[in-house]
């Protein structure tokens, strides 16, 4: 069973639409869609905004859906100069830039007995890589720090990149990482930029939600054709 997560209803409408749904579960106030594509069993759901309902999710989807591979679709903050908005980016490697542990001595994003990283699957993103050239689509690859703000400040966003390497941010893959390394289940995520995660971001984000949307739940299916 692949298991595929977003967190707003906008970013899983797109995928949604394209996939025969066989069943509906409503489990730990979420909505879980049995559904097939390309002859696949598929379980999609979206967690709703942030890392703990991120987490809740994706724990429902392996403990409860038994899920053996986890995808996310989404929108995410440009942190890099080079990502415009409707830009895809796959994470390498996911953070929780909002762990601040400083005062024990510990690096920002480190928890004991965790890690900051969550490495994403190798084998999942030379599929992301293959269908890319396929399509002639440009496909960025970067670490994604995730916390519990929306961000839209430069001086924030800067600082997430000078202490994570951060290429893209956003609300939800660092606690997905957490939760798939947890579980040695292997984890990809894709988002399309929606915004600068700058000043003025909030604004750029309601206005590209949908259309980025679009790309990275367009992109999804194609790659679900391959797995
Ligand atoms: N700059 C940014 N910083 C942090 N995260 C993001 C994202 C990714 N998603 C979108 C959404 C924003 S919060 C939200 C959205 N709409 C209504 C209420 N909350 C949350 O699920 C994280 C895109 N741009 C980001």
């Amino acid at each position: 069973m692949i298991g595929i997560m977003c967190a707003m209803v906008e970013e899983l409408e797109p995928i949604l639409e394209q996939v025969e749904v066989k069943d509906k579960i409503h489990h730990g106030n979420n909505t879980y869609y049995l559904a097939s594509f390309d002859n696949k069993d598929i379980v999609l759901a979206y967690s709703k905004i942030g890392k703990v309902n991120a987490a809740i999710t994706a724990t429902a989807m392996i403990e409860k859906f038994g899920v053996e591979k986890l995808l996310f679709s989404g929108v995410a903050g440009a942190i890099d100069e080079d990502l415009k908005i409707g830009d895809l980016i796959v994470a390498t490697e996911v953070c929780q830039h909002d762990i601040d542990l400083t005062v024990f001595g510990y690096k920002h994003g480190f928890i004991p007995e965790s890690q900051i990283f969550f490495d994403c699957d190798s084998n999942l993103i030379n599929i992301a890589e293959h269908v890319a050239d396929k399509l002639g689509i440009k496909l960025k690859k970067g670490i994604i720090a995730s916390g519990d703000q929306f961000v839209h400040s430069k001086e924030k966003k800067e600082w997430i990149k000078e202490v994570f390497g951060a290429s893209a941010i956003e609300m939800e893959g660092g606690a997905v990482g957490c939760v798939t390394w947890n579980y040695q289940v292997p984890f990809f995520m894709l988002r399309a930029i929606s915004d600068t995660a700058e000043e003025g971001a909030g604004v750029d984000f309601d206005a590209f939600l949908e259309e980025s949307s679009k790309v990275s739940a367009k992109f999804l299916l194609e790659m679900l054709k391959e797995i």
